[in-house]
């Protein structure tokens, strides 16, 4: 009889049993999903002012990204098994008291897409979890999981561990539990589209001839303005792409060790691709917390479209026509 396979309708322990034989990752996972459960809870009753939204639950006053990043910080701190984390609202590392041996340093994005929270469109958490105690000088292969927190009409926490397949969907229950309720292996072919930083075009002769592309193939708009629910549409509707081009007058804005790499990890162990324009984003050494890159997530066919159209050909297709040769 083969060891237990995680099944779509099991819990979240359920699944952690069966899909990683490291117990102190399934507990750091588990923290993590405890914070993004209270997260969820404090986006939905927080009241938007005109600069901030904000929780008043006693004397607890704090705008909800702020209190999304306190909270991400507490549960690390609880799992006992995070040695260093930092985040994008405090890129320092700080010391979570865990074990450097068969401990995690874990950066995050306490609550990404904080700027449209007060419109009600969709926002996330997004963390990567990697070995030990670096979080610079490392790249997004060496994660050992990674994960984003959605919280939208439905709250889910999406997640991937490196080496078991696909990309995994749990959806929180009234009860508070979480139900794996998707696995996502492959990103095939589709007409949709989601263009960040478009203002780009306007000196980027390149974007402008993608984006006049997508658009002359009647490919469908679907952009929010949030990463998260913009590239976990890739991960659900198992098709798309995602860009964020930069160009002479709009650098990069998006954070490799906050966003990007861990993205990076969602989308490829869900069977997609991703590109800086030249290399997986996985590819990429984080020097720096703060380092910034353009990015493009999706299919195949799509990674190959973007980087042959920015910069003339692909690594991608260079691989697929040295097996035809
Ligand atoms: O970094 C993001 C949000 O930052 P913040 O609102 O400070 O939490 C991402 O969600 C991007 O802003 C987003 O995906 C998009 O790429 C931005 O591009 P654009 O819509 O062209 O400004």
């Amino acid at each position: 009889m083969g060891a237990p396979r995680a099944e779509l309708g099991d819990s979240l322990e359920e699944f952690l049993a069966t899909s990683t034989k490291d117990k102190s990752l399934a507990r750091l996972l588990t923290c993590m999903g405890e914070a993004i459960r209270t997260i969820s809870f404090k986006v939905k009753t927080a009241s938007c002012g005109a600069t901030a939204c904000v929780n008043t639950f006693g004397d607890e006053q704090l705008a909800v990204d702020l209190l999304a990043n306190k909270l991400l910080f507490e549960a690390l701190r609880f799992s006992h098994v995070c040695k260093y984390a930092c985040s994008e609202e405090d890129p320092e590392l700080l010391d979570m008291g865990g074990p450097v041996e068969g401990g995690f340093s874990v950066a995050f994005d306490p609550l990404d897409g904080s700027s449209i929270v007060d419109t009600n469109f969709t926002v996330g958490t997004i963390f990567g979890v990697w070995p030990g105690d670096k979080l610079t000088g490392v790249t997004g292969n060496d994660q050992v999981a990674a994960a984003m927190g959605i919280y939208g009409p439905r709250t889910t926490y999406v997640m991937a561990i490196k080496g078991h397949p696909g990309t995994h969907e749990f959806l929180l229950l009234d009860d508070g539990k979480w139900q794996h309720v998707k696995e996502t292996t492959s990103i095939g072919e589709g007409k949709l589209f989601s263009p960040g930083n478009l203002r780009a075009t306007f000196d980027n002769p390149q974007y402008e001839k993608l984006i006049n592309y997508y658009v002359t193939e009647r490919y469908t708009l679907r952009y929010t303005g949030g990463m998260v629910p913009d590239v976990n549409q890739i991960i659900v509707k198992e098709k798309g792409v995602f860009t964020n081009v930069t160009s002479p007058s709009t650098k990069a804005k998006l954070r490799l060790l906050f966003e990007v790499a861990p993205l990076g990890l969602l989308i490829e162990n869900a069977g997609g691709f991703s590109s800086d324009g030249h290399q997986s984003v996985l590819d990429k050494l984080v020097v720096n917390t703060d380092d910034r890159t353009q990015v493009a997530y999706g299919s195949k066919a799509e990674i190959i479209r973007f980087e042959e159209t920015l910069y003339g050909s692909s690594r991608l297709a260079k691989v697929a026509a040295a097996k035809l040769a």
